[in-house]
C-alpha cells in the first residue's frame, strides 16, 4: 500500500446518524478532525489509503459488527479504538476489550465524557495485551441496567483480560462473589478453577492451613497432606472474601506470598511457586481498617489494584423489577412450580423498599413468593410487611407483659425485655442465614461484633 497516508482523523462508525452527527459536532469543537462512515464495508474501503488516529465504533450495525473490524485494526496494530454500544452487558464490554478496544462508551454517553475518552485515548500508547479466546457461554449472570452497574460492567470488562490484583466493596448481598466470577470467566484463566474463600467463615487458627495447606503431622490431627486454597486454585482465581477480617499475621504471610510468588504449606519444607489471580472483596472500608491499624497498608496496596465498588440495590433501585422477575421466573423454573408475575404495582412497591441485605435479600423474598403467594399474580398485599417494622401484636403482647411485671413488682424489667427481645432477633436472623454471623448482623442491621457480643451474653445468661 504504497500511497497510503496515516492521518490525524478520528473515524466514527455508526449506521445512527444522529450519534454520528453529534459526536462528530462535539469532536470537530474540540479542534479534532473527524470523518463519518454508517457502516464497517465503507471503513474497509477508506483503510485502503488511509488510517485513522482513532476509531470510534458501534458494535451492533446492518451487516458486519463493529468487533470483527475492532479485531482486524489491533491485529494490523492500528488504532487506538473505542467501542460505544447500548448493549452494557458483561459478555459485550469484555467481547470489546478482548478484541482490542482501549475504552467503552455506554450509549447514551455524555459528550464530555465522550471527549475525555478520546483525549485519554489519544494520549496513550496503544494497549498490547494478549488476545484471550471468548468464553463459551458466561455461566455468571449479572443483571443490571442502571448507570452504575453499567459502570460496573464496563469495568469488570476492561480489567478481567488482566491479571491484575482486584478489591470488590459492597455491602453485603450485592453481588460481590458473582462480580469475582464474571471476572475470572471473562479472563484467559478460565477453564481452570475459581476458587472462593471467606475469610471470615474460617476460625483464624485454621486459616494459614486452609490457604496454603499443610503436611502431615504439621498439627495435631493432620494425618496426611492436604491442598490449601491456593494450590486448588493453581492457574486461576483465589477469590477471598471478607479480606477485611483477615487475622494481621497472616496478613502478613499472605503479602509475603504475593509479592514473591511462592510459599510453603504449614508444616513443609518444600517451596511451592504459585500462579493465581487474587480477587479480594470486603463489605469494610478497608482504608478506616488500615487507620485503625488493623489492616496493613501494604497489603492493601497489593490487593487494592483495581477497584470496583458496588451499590447497594437502594442506590440502583431503577434495576429492582428487572432482578425480581428473574428470580421469580427462576426459582419457578427451577422448583418446577406454575410460574407466576408480579403486578406492576407490586413492582412499584418493592423498587421503593431498602433492602439492608441487598440483592440476596431481593432473592431470597422472590423465591419465597414463587412458593407461598396464593395467585398467578403477586400483589402488594403479598409481599408481606418487612418494611414497616414491628407492630400491633407483639407490642401488645409485651404491653400486658409489662403490666402484670409491674404489678407484682418484679426487679429489672427492662433488662428483661431487652433481652428476650435481642434473644428473638438474633435467633430469627441466624435461622434465616443459616447461622451465618455476618449475614445475620447485616439483616438485622448491626455490626458483627454487637451481633456477636449479644450472642455470647445471650448465651452466659442462658446458661447460668
Ligand atoms: N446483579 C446481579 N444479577 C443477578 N443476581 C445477582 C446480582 N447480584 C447479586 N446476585 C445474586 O444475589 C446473591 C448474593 O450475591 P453474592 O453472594 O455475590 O453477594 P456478596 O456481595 O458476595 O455477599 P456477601 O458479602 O454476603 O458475601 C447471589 O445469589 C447472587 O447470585
Amino acid at each position: 500500500m504504497a500511497n497510503r497516508s496515516d492521518t490525524s482523523d478520528i473515524w466514527i462508525v455508526d449506521d445512527d446518524r444522529g450519534v454520528r452527527f453529534v459526536l462528530a459536532e462535539a469532536l470537530r469543537d474540540a479542534g479534532l478532525s473527524v470523518r463519518e462512515f454508517e457502516d464497517t464495508a465503507s471503513v474497509r474501503g477508506a483503510l485502503r489509503d488511509a488510517t485513522p488516529a482513532l476509531l470510534i465504533t458501534d458494535v451492533r450495525m446492518p451487516g458486519e459488527g463493529g468487533l470483527a473490524l475492532v479485531d482486524e485494526l489491533h491485529t494490523r496494530q492500528i488504532g487506538p479504538v473505542i467501542v460505544m454500544s447500548a448493549y452494557t452487558d458483561v459478555a459485550t464490554t469484555a467481547a470489546a476489550y478482548r478484541a482490542g478496544a482501549v475504552d467503552y462508551l455506554a450509549k447514551p454517553f455524555d459528550l464530555d465524557q465522550a471527549i475525555a475518552a478520546v483525549q485519554r485515548a489519544l494520549a496513550d500508547k496503544p494497549h498490547a495485551h494478549a488476545p484471550v479466546p471468548a468464553p463459551s457461554a458466561p455461566s455468571h449472570a449479572l443483571l443490571g441496567e442502571s448507570a452504575p452497574m453499567r459502570e460496573v460492567f464496563r469495568l469488570i470488562g476492561r480489567v478481567a483480560a488482566s491479571d491484575l490484583n482486584v478489591l470488590i466493596t459492597g455491602e453485603t448481598g450485592t453481588g460481590k462473589e458473582l462480580v469475582a466470577r464474571a471476572l475470572h470467566e471473562e479472563s484467559a484463566r478460565r477453564g481452570k478453577p475459581f476458587v472462593a474463600l471467606n475469610t471470615a467463615a474460617i476460625p483464624s487458627e485454621l486459616l494459614e492451613s486452609e490457604l496454603f495447606g499443610h503436611e502431615a503431622g504439621a498439627f495435631t490431627g493432620a494425618t496426611r497432606r492436604v491442598a490449601g486454597r491456593f494450590e486448588q486454585a493453581e492457574g486461576g482465581t483465589l477469590f477471598l472474601d471478607e479480606i477485611g477480617d483477615m487475622p494481621l499475621i497472616l496478613q502478613t504471610r499472605l503479602l509475603r506470598v504475593l509479592a514473591g510468588g511462592e510459599f510453603y504449606r504449614v508444616g513443609g519444607r518444600e517451596l511451592i511457586r504459585c500462579n493465581v489471580r487474587i480477587v479480594a472483596a470486603t463489605h469494610q472500608d478497608l482504608d478506616a481498617r488500615v487507620a485503625a491499624g488493623l489492616f496493613r497498608a501494604d497489603l492493601k496496596h497489593r490487593l487494592d489494584v483495581v477497584r470496583i465498588e458496588l451499590p447497594a440495590l437502594r442506590q440502583r433501585r431503577s434495576d429492582i423489577a428487572l432482578l425480581a422477575q428473574h428470580f421469580l421466573a427462576s426459582a419457578a423454573q427451577e422448583l418446577k412450580l406454575p410460574p407466576k408475575r408480579f403486578s406492576k404495582s407490586a413492582l412499584k412497591a418493592l423498587a421503593q423498599r431498602d433492602f439492608p441485605g441487598n440483592v440476596r435479600e431481593l432473592e431470597n423474598l422472590c423465591r419465597r413468593l414463587a412458593v407461598i403467594a396464593s395467585g398467578t399474580e403477586i400483589l402488594p398485599a403479598d409481599l408481606g410487611k418487612s418494611v414497616e417494622g414491628p407492630s400491633g401484636d407483639w407490642t401488645d403482647a409485651l404491653r400486658d407483659w409489662a403490666d402484670r411485671a409491674l404489678m407484682q413488682g418484679e426487679a429489672d424489667i427492662h433488662t428483661r425485655a431487652r433481652e428476650a427481645l435481642d434473644r428473638v432477633l438474633l435467633e430469627a436472623a441466624l435461622a434465616a442465614h443459616n447461622d451465618h454471623r455476618q449475614h445475620a448482623a447485616a439483616a438485622l442491621g448491626v455490626g458483627r461484633n454487637t451481633l456477636t457480643r449479644k450472642l455470647g451474653a445471650s448465651r452466659t445468661r442462658r446458661k447460668s
